[in-house]
């Protein structure tokens, strides 16, 4: 079983120095490449350490132009994890947007997180953690900062969301249900990283 998690978010929010970064555990510093179309990243091997299912990861391109390709996709994904960019307010504007089209073009029962990328540019940062969790409670999705820079939260973000799809795809009634968001509050405050 290979279940598609999908990086979605406005061009230049750090989808793909995210995803880089969880793999390689690396930050991708120089120029900036725009992804074009969906681009293939990681394979079913990323996950053997402490989740054992086969995750496949896209890192779609956040530019206008690729929109409809990505539609063509969010049906196949099992979970999305959409960026904005804690230094560009538009890029968390945009976010009502890309979670209307969430709703319109993916599976009723995709796993969304909400991810506010770069959080570790404190000079530059013009979107607080509260507006990012002020939303993420509107539309009831789980919600944290990262940075593909320092690292801060990149595998929990890709961890957490492999739990929930792996919890889901066993369906075993004895266990109690996974709570994907209770998960996320208890991991960042045990790391004490909630505060950037
Ligand atoms: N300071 C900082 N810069 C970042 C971070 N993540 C990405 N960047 C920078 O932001 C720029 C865009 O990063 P990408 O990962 O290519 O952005 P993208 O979302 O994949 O863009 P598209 O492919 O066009 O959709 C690059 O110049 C990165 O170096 C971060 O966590 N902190």
């Amino acid at each position: 079983l290979i279940l598609l998690v999908m990086l979605v978010g406005d061009s230049g929010v750090g989808k793909t120095c995210l995803l880089v970064h969880f793999k390689d555990g690396a930050f991708l510093a120089g120029s900036f490449i725009s992804t074009v179309g969906i681009d293939f990243r990681v394979n079913a091997h990323t996950f053997p350490f402490k989740v054992r299912i086969c995750c496949r990861i896209w890192d779609t391109a956040g530019q206008e132009r690729f929109r409809s390709v990505t539609h063509a996709y969010y049906r196949d994904a099992n979970a999305l994890l959409l960026l904005y960019d804690v230094t560009n307010k538009a890029s968390f504007n945009n976010i009502r947007a890309w979670l209307t089209e969430i709703h319109e073009y993916a599976q009723q029962d995709v796993v969304v997180m909400l991810l506010g990328n770069k959080a570790e540019s404190s000079h530059n940062r013009v979107v607080k953690r509260e507006e990012g969790e002020k939303l993420a409670k509107e539309f009831g999705v789980p919600f944290m900062e990262t940075s593909a820079k320092s690292g801060l939260n990149v595998e929990l973000a890709f961890t957490a969301v492999a739990k929930e799809l792996k919890h889901r795809t066993m369906k075993e009634p004895a266990e109690p249900k996974f709570q994907l968001k209770e998960y996320v509050d208890k991991e960042m405050r045990t790391a004490g990283c909630c505060h950037s």
